[in-house]
């Protein structure tokens, strides 16, 4: 009976992809998997779960929905369980989403290794595919290909998903160079508060793009211009930094930004400019002197690096969990300051020998951390841009500090209500105390206790929720949790595969 069922669907799956013209190797591609896969589930072969219908019925934007509307995400967490082994980095959601914007520098056709099949992604290729760009996943779904056309079609831009991201913004920079007029939905994201989109203006004006904002709509106007002297950004913003860069790249001329943001993804961003000919001097420090070249056209191979952000939240995982684990390619010059607090907690931790990631540039670890009496450190808990601790990273202070002996206090400058959302680490035991909207003080060690709870709408404290939720014993849910997929590839399955208990389910 129930093969008979794995056949019946297996069939459907098969018609719906047959009618939408594609091989079993492109419907392969688009869910990230392999052909003898495909095979396997059309032949009734194979168990398929609700989440990989759910996956079918969207890649194939077919009927076959109807096997099971995709509504909302949600993780069922059985806690209490001590996690093992080893896991691997992948690469971040920030610089992958700024390669994108600049794959539209480049008239040739760009290849992106291993990037995060992340939903942020998936909204800028959405918005990419939308004016014209045709992307496709290669090789078993894991690089990505992409080819521009001669001219981008703006107006048929799909809002709905530029909306969904911050990073729609990193398309001003590129498209200052290939139109005159155009315009652009408004950036969204996490909801974080009010975020600037000044020092992007104030930078990119330099370049002779005008920008008035009107009715959830950025109207663009371009009079190129060259900046006659440095340019000096007035935060020292990560996609600020890189919009700046991507309007320096096809300029013709040298560019000084000063105040520049040297964190990782930047540093890929820049890494990625250099590959495409355009010569950057200063990498890695807060001037950067962009030799730009008004022509891109050249066929490029580029890896992105992994995501400190990542590394840092399944360190936070192995800490609040008391779990011995290996977290393998740790980029490591982006976690430094974080592991010194940490050893000063009382971590017990070491790293092997570095190595390069594949880029070539990024200085990788594999980092193992063991079960530590935590003591809440002397000092508060507060972001610097880099090399300063990393802003995503504080929410992950929070939970860590919740398993620590003491009070620790947690200063987020930067987010409106980041740290407000932190306290629903509450609703599971923990004792955080908001003492304004950036200060949080949080009194350890916490008796977790299972609930089920809406995840906050914010990627970290989001993870940071079912981080707690992994340390508490008993079965949590944790409801509609698009905003951790915004940012982590499979992250249930991956703690999974190292001893966590997290089910995927949807409503139907
Ligand atoms: C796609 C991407 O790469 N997103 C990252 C990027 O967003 P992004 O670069 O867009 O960050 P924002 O420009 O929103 O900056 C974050 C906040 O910090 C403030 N600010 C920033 C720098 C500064 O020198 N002074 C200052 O006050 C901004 O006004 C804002 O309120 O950087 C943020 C801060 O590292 C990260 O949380 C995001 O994950
Ligand atoms: C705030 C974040 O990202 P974004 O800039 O994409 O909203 C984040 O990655 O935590």
């Amino acid at each position: 009976m129930a093969d008979d069922y794995l056949v019946r669907i297996g069939k459907l799956i098969r018609d719906a992809r047959q009618h939408r013209g594609w091989t079993q190797s492109q419907l392969a591609e688009a869910l990230g998997t392999s052909q003898s896969a495909v095979n396997r589930i059309e032949r009734g072969n194979q168990n398929i779960s609700l989440e990989m219908i759910a996956r079918i019925g969207e890649a194939l934007d077919s009927e076959i929905v109807s096997l099971g509307y995709a509504g909302p995400m949600h993780l069922r967490v059985v806690g209490g369980r001590r996690l093992s082994g080893a896991i691997d980095v992948k690469t971040s959601k920030n610089a992958c989403v700024a390669l994108l914007c600049a794959s539209l520098l480049n008239q040739g056709r760009t290849v992106l290794r291993r990037v995060a099949r992340i939903e942020e992604v998936f909204r800028i290729l959405e918005v990419l595919n939308s004016v014209g760009v045709r992307t496709r996943w290669i090789n078993d779904g894991v690089d990505l290909e992409i080819v521009p056309p001669a001219e981008l079609e703006l107006d048929a831009i799909d809002e709905e998903a530029a909306r969904r991201t911050r990073s729609i913004i990193m398309f001003l920079g590129p498209l200052l160079h290939r139109m005159d007029r155009f315009k652009l939905p408004y950036a969204g994201g996490c909801d974080l508060g009010t975020r600037t989109v000044e020092p992007h203006m104030i930078a990119l004006r330099r370049f002779g793009l005008e920008v008035t904002a009107t009715e959830g709509i950025y109207h663009a106007e371009v009079e190129r211009s060259s900046p006659d002297r440095p340019i000096v950004l007035t935060e020292r913003g990560d996609t600020v930094t890189e919009n700046a860069l991507l309007a320096a790249a096809r300029h013709d001329g040298v560019t000084v930004i000063r105040n520049a943001s040297s964190n990782y993804m930047v540093q890929d961003l820049c890494f990625f400019l250099e590959a495409l000919g355009v010569k950057v001097d200063g990498i890695g420090t807060t001037t950067l002197t962009v030799h730009g070249v008004p022509v891109i056209d050249t066929d490029v191979d580029y890896s992105p690096s992994e995501d400190p952000v990542e590394a840092m939240s399944l360190l936070a995982a192995a800490v609040v969990t008391e779990s011995e684990l290996t977290i393998r390619r740790v980029p490591i010059e982006f976690l430094e300051i974080e592991l010194a607090v940490l050893e000063e907690m009382g971590l017990d931790q070491d790293r092997s020998a570095e190595y390069p990631a594949d880029n070539g540039r990024t200085r990788l670890v594999d980092l193992t951390v063991r079960p530590s009496k935590l003591e809440a450190p002397i000092d508060k808990i507060h972001p610097m841009p880099f090399p300063g601790l990393n802003i995503d990273n504080v929410p992950f202070f929070a939970a860590i500090a919740a398993v620590a002996q003491g009070q620790t206090l947690i200063h987020d400058w930067v987010y409106d209500n980041r740290a407000i959302y932190l306290t629903d680490l509450n609703r599971l035991g923990g004792r955080l105390q908001l003492l304004d909207p950036h200060r949080v003080l949080v009194e350890g060690p916490t008796r977790w206790r299972a609930s089920e709870m809406m995840c906050p709408p914010a990627l970290r404290p989001a993870v940071v929720v079912l981080l707690a939720m992994m340390a508490a014993e008993g079965t949590s849910v944790l409801r509609n949790v698009y905003v951790i997929n915004r940012g982590y590839e499979d992250l249930a399955e991956r703690l999974n595969s190292v001893g966590a208990q997290i089910e995927t389910f949807r409503d139907i």
